[in-house]
């Protein structure tokens, strides 16, 4: 049996089963959601993280790309009850250490006793604890991970949907998007022209836009300065809509600020309450930071029930809508999939939102 260990912060050790080989390192997290393996790995959000699963049972239902939200796996070292082996085949193939046959519990437990943490994996014929101990040496700060951005962006502008000029016309900010979100805008009817995760307010107009949104995408918000810079320059000029840290970007674009949490919500049933409804929706979540104060410019219109942090932001002095969540699931409930109507309404001066009536 090929040997595996992984090393958290604090120095807890844990043995398990080698699947894939190498060394690896990152900020260890776990989601609990029980389907959508092949959308997580891929989602660029993961990036320079370490992804646990709690569910037990990892490759199930095999490996299809069409359910890929990337074209790469995104975190650096995978840990899970058990993996199948065609989950192993790919990660293999990938380069991503991958280990099993441990208690993903005690690693869930250790996280949400002592908050986010580093790690450091080793999995190999002949590794040893001080291997994956010497990776968790090496493991850098999420929020020191300051191109993550350039990491995971495309490096030149591309085009998705019809080339109609009565389409909606999105320009679309990649900071590590999921394939699903420029779909789901796409079958909507919107032309969708995604740049780079620094570019900048002339690249933007360049494209005529009636929408700016800023997507999803790994690491701290506070290293995506120009990406803000962009949101205060156009914030009036056109409607911006951002998810998970399309939404942090645009609070702290508006004066408000981000923060990071213990240990995240990732899973697939996070319950969220829209303050002007009152109704609650189930939510798909991937995310380590969140928006503290969303200062004067925006409102809160939802809420997590769990722990009250901001999940959707209104501006109140301009269009603007975002999401702490992801709307577009993949995995997950499809329960808020309207947002997506929502943000392309905001391009028709008829159906704007408006801050919600208790606020
Ligand atoms: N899914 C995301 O966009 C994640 C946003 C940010 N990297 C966070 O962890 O909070």
């Amino acid at each position: 049996m090929t040997a595996a260990y992984v090393a958290l912060e604090g120095g807890h050790v844990i043995e398990g089963r080698g699947r894939a080989p190498g060394t690896a390192n990152g900020e260890i997290v776990f989601t609990t959601a029980y389907t959508g393996y092949e959308e997580s790995l891929t989602d660029p959000s993961y990036e320079e993280q370490v992804l646990t699963f709690s569910y037990p049972l990892i490759g199930n239902y095999g490996v299809r790309e069409e359910r890929f939200e990337s074209d790469r796996i995104h975190p650096r070292a995978v840990v899970a009850r058990e993996l199948t082996e065609s989950v192993t085949d790919w990660l293999e193939s990938e380069g991503v250490p991958a280990m099993d046959h441990l208690d993903t519990r005690e690693i869930v437990t250790d996280i949400r006793e002592g908050g986010a943490m580093k790690c450091g994996i080793a999995v190999g014929e002949s590794v040893t604890e001080e291997d994956a101990l010497a990776e968790l040496d090496d493991c850098v700060a999420m929020s020191d991970h300051a191109e993550i951005g350039a990491q995971v962006s495309v490096g030149e502008a591309e085009e998705y949907g019809p080339d109609d000029p009565e389409a909606p016309s999105v320009a679309l900010i990649d900071c590590g998007v999921k394939g699903s979100i420029i779909s789901s805008l796409v079958e909507r009817g919107a032309s969708v022209s995604v740049l780079p995760y620094d570019a900048t307010t002339e690249d933007v107009l360049e494209t005529d836009p009636d929408l700016l949104f800023i997507s999803n995408g790994p690491g701290d918000p506070a290293n995506y300065e120009a990406a803000v810079a962009l949101v205060s320059e156009l914030t009036g000029e056109v409607p911006i809509a951002g998810i998970c840290l399309g939404q942090q970007i645009v609070a702290r674009a508006l004066g408000g600020t981000t923060e990071k949490m213990a240990f995240g919500h990732r899973g697939v049933n996070q319950p969220v309450l829209d303050l002007d409804s009152k109704r609650v929706v189930m939510t798909t979540q991937n995310h380590g930071y969140t928006v503290g104060d969303p200062g004067d410019r925006l409102a809160v219109a939802q809420v997590n029930v769990n722990d009250d942090t901001p999940e959707g932001l209104v501006g109140t002095d301009a269009d603007v809508i975002t999401r702490q969540y992801h709307p577009e699931a993949n995995p997950g409930p499809h329960d808020s999939l309207t947002f997506f109507d929502d943000v392309l309404a905001m391009t028709d001066a008829q159906s704007q939102p408006t801050v919600p009536a208790d606020d």
